[in-house]
């Protein structure tokens, strides 16, 4: 790799920048160029019926401005603009837009296709940077300003022909970022002196990093630049069009949106010509997050995933923020602990602030069930929040710690996710109603006074049938002695706890039991009945036959 091939980006001299101490305080004019841009980068362009259709589902995310296409290209470029504007699909709040090159023959083909529009953004460009003046153009900087004056003269003169009420006028240099700041003033303005924008009727003025070159930061400083020296301010809308080939198309988009531009351009999870364009739903969620209403509708993000992978052929990874199908799974037991603990407060909170998850999945149309998933970087505060969570078990901490060493040993052994069916599974296989080799058959319970009990009991022992009997300071007591005679092993319970099951048509409780073993070793059981007391006997047998087990 010859990195000496490369030259590196220039800097703005603007010492006295303001933007890095500005903030996004309201949502931007947001337009969609998924119709257009983003159509135009698909192996496969959209036909007719997908155009009509994405049309209406970008107007249901709330857009108000949506480029269309670009009617001189194509025969179904053309028939799209005219079957929005004949079939009156366009809303009364909705702005169409539409591209053109400063070609005569295209702008007159562009304004044919607009006829009978109510209002419509006709978005004029020529390339302008340095590198586009010699290659494409071979022409000077003059003659290329005179070519976007012409352009912009005829786009004049066809709107007052079709009504110029009707129309607005937008210009892009494209290759902004590879032209000079000076010049893209000279040219931007000399379009603007045919446009003749006031602060009633303005125009817009695009300004596309076509091509990323440079850190974010360059492009806040060049977009601050025209903001401060672009002739008729006033009368202008300062749009930004941003592509992503350094991976920064959102970062910089926010941060021309401090340096003064009021207007974005950009696509659904950023499709567009190579690395994409900036990804308008992302710089939309970006400003929800920081508690601004972006004016966009995601709060059914599972849709736009699927409509956009049906549509344009294209897939959203699973890491898209926002969007992706893991953004709001944890498998890391760190993190799992972390977003339980998280989960349990917010519910006192009047705000949303849960680690590791910087907007609830519910405000985006996704679940919670997908928050943690378990594998073998997982721990026990995971593994708690889905039994908890979807099977209404409340483990003792310890028994989290005990079980989450199991759940690791098979998840790492077998190398694959453990899905929450599977993990209640286990669960229950471990500890629960365990019956080899000791199985409760019957007890019967006598009292022996107020603090003195006794229980016969007859179990089933490495497949014999046994009577026991025991006596102590309560049921539980008598119980344990009963079967510290008959396996000839301490049975001392350390801990016990017992809460009702929500699951199921009858009311069942299950209690978790903690023995401890002669060594320091500890070993749970748990039982489960409609009978209170009943769960807690088979609780104690489970948690026997896991001592017996441990031989
Ligand atoms: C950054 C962007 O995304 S810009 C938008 C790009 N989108 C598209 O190009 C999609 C639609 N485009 C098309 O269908 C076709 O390119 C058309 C119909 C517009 C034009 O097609 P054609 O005339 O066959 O040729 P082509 O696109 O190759 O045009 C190149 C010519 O246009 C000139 N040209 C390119 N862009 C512009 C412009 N914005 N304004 C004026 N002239 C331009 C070139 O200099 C070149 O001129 P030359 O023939 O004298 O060398
Ligand atoms: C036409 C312009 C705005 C464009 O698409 C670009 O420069 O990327």
């Amino acid at each position: 790799m010859n990195h000496q091939r490369y030259r590196p980006y220039p800097a703005v001299d603007l010492p006295d920048r303001t933007w890095p101490s500005q903030r996004i305080k309201e949502a931007p004019i947001w337009c969609s160029v998924d119709l257009r841009d983003g159509n135009q980068a698909l192996e496969t362009p959209m036909d007719l019926e997908q155009k009509l259709d994405f049309f209406q589902f970008l107007v249901s995310l709330g857009f108000k401005q949506i480029e269309i296409g670009f009617p001189a290209a194509s025969e179904t470029e053309f028939a799209f603009t005219r079957a929005l504007i004949e079939g009156n699909l366009i809303p009364d709040d909705v702005i169409i837009q539409v591209l053109t090159q400063s070609r005569p023959h295209i702008i007159t083909r562009t304004f044919e296709a607009l006829e009978g529009a109510r209002k419509a953004i006709v978005h004029l460009y020529n390339s302008t940077s340095a590198l586009q003046r010699e290659v494409v153009f071979g022409k000077d900087k003059g003659a290329i300003t005179a070519l976007a004056a012409d352009g912009a003269k005829l786009v004049r003169e066809l709107a007052e022909k079709y009504g110029e009420e009707r129309f607005i006028y937008e210009y892009s240099p494209e290759s902004f970022t590879g032209t000079e700041l000076d010049y893209a003033v000279e040219i931007c303005n000399a379009v603007m002196d045919v446009y003749q924008p006031t602060a009633d009727r303005k125009a817009i003025i695009n300004l596309p990093s076509t091509v990323e070159m440079s850190t974010p930061n360059i492009y806040a400083d060049q977009i601050e630049y025209m903001n401060r020296n672009l002739s008729r301010r006033d009368g202008l809308i300062i749009s930004v069009h941003t592509h992503n080939d350094q991976g920064t198309g959102v970062a910089a988009t926010e941060l021309a949106l401090l340096a003064g531009a009021e207007r974005v351009e950009g696509t659904l999870f950023g499709n567009g010509e190579r690395t994409g364009n900036c990804d308008i739903m992302n710089v939309a969620m970006n400003l929800f997050a920081q508690g601004v209403d972006p004016k966009l509708d995601f709060s059914r993000m599972p849709d736009v995933v699927n409509m956009y992978e049906r549509y344009l052929g294209m897939r959203v990874p699973p890491r898209h923020p926002y969007a992706g199908k893991l953004v709001f799974t944890a498998f890391s037991g760190s993190h799992q602990d972390a977003i339980r603990k998280g989960m349990m407060k917010v519910k006192d909170k009047d705000y949303w602030e849960v680690p590791y998850l910087p907007i609830d999945p519910a405000d985006v149309g996704y679940g919670y069930e997908p928050i943690i998933r378990i594998n073998s970087q997982s721990g026990k505060g995971g593994l708690a929040y889905i039994l908890e969570q979807q099977f209404g078990l409340h483990l003792p901490k310890a028994l989290q710690q005990q079980f989450s060493e199991v759940v690791k040993r098979v998840s790492d052994r077998d190398h694959h996710e453990m899905q929450p069916g599977e993990l209640y599974e286990l669960f229950e296989k471990e500890y629960v109603d365990l019956h080899v080799p000791l199985r409760l058959i019957s007890y019967q319970e006598a009292s022996l006074g107020t603090d003195h009990a006794q229980v016969m009991a007859k179990m089933e022992f490495h497949g014999r049938e046994v009577p026991v009997t025991g006596e102590g300071n309560g049921l539980m007591s008598a119980f344990c002695n009963a079967l510290e005679g008959l396996t000839g092993k301490k049975v001392e319970i350390k801990d016990y706890q017992e809460h009702a099951l929500a699951q199921g048509s009858r009311s069942r409780a299950i209690t978790y039991v903690e023995l401890a073993g002669s060594q320091g070793e500890i070993y749970f059981g748990a039982g489960t009945s409609s009978n209170i007391t009943k769960s807690s006997i088979r609780g104690v047998v489970s948690a026997v036959n896991k001592m017996l087990e441990d031989r």
